[in-house]
């Protein structure tokens, strides 16, 4: 009988890739991470610039043991969980070996599947095409509103009124009309300064 496993027996996830490289987004923008991005999606964001991570089954089931020894390969100790959506699967396993590992465990989530996982930071990016479920809203750490067009701003106040007090609030251009809504959201910046913008930089710069 194991005295151990106090947690779902998810040993394996679908992994679509998997890459050392440096958090290009949000409050640890710049920072050393290691990511690993999971199969499965079912929200739909007609915009998604990681489309061919919605189908789970296309993508291998790997081992955790697997996915944490080759994490702990590079000397970064910060893991960012991201998909696909990764709340689709249960993740308390692969928060428990990863933080025996030694690493912070970051997740990029929209927030509609329910959470499981321990996590050090949570980054919540609300979608309109499948809504967060409310039990997160409080916990995010960071807020990242992606603005597609100008109704988004209403979209992340809606959100922002629901976030923690200490909640960082960003908001991020649609890559794709980054020219066009950029301006607006700097001037939005400008009079709501609870707001900062968040940029995708790792697509300046061509890193992963
Ligand atoms: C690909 S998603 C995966 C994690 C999760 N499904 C989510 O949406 O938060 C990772 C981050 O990229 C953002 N994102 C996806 N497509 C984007 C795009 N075309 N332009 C800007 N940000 C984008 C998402 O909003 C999210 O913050
Ligand atoms: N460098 C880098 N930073 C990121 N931050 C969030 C990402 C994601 O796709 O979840 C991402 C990504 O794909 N690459
Ligand atoms: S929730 Fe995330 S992975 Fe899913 S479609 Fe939207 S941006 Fe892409
Ligand atoms: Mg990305």
């Amino acid at each position: 009988m194991s005295t151990t496993a106090t947690y779902p027996n998810v040993r394996t996830l679908p992994v679509m890739e998997r890459f050392y490289t440096i958090q290009g987004e949000g409050n640890y923008q710049g920072c050393a991470a290691y990511f690993i991005r999971l199969g499965g999606c079912d929200v739909g964001c007609h915009w998604c610039d990681v489309k061919d991570s919605w189908e789970a089954d296309r993508h291998p089931q790997l081992e955790l043991t697997d996915i944490v020894s080759e994490a702990a390969s590079y000397p970064g100790r910060i893991a960012v969980i991201t998909g696909g959506e990764p709340l689709m699967h249960n993740l308390d396993a692969l928060t428990a070996d990863l933080h025996a590992a030694g690493f912070r465990t970051h997740i990029e989530t929209s927030g509609s599947s329910p959470l499981s996982g321990k996590w050090d930071w949570i980054t919540l990016s609300p979608k309109k095409f499948k809504a967060p479920l409310p039990e997160i809203c409080s916990l995010a750490n960071e807020l990242k509103v992606v603005i597609f067009n100008k109704s988004d701003f209403a979209w992340a106040e809606k959100y922002a009124a629901l976030a923690g007090p200490h909640c960082k609030l960003y908001i991020q251009p649609e890559w794709n009309k980054a020219a066009e809504m950029t301006p607006l959201i700097i001037d939005y910046i400008k009079d709501n300064p609870k707001w900062q913008l968040s940029l995708q930089v790792h697509k300046y710069i061509n890193v992963p």
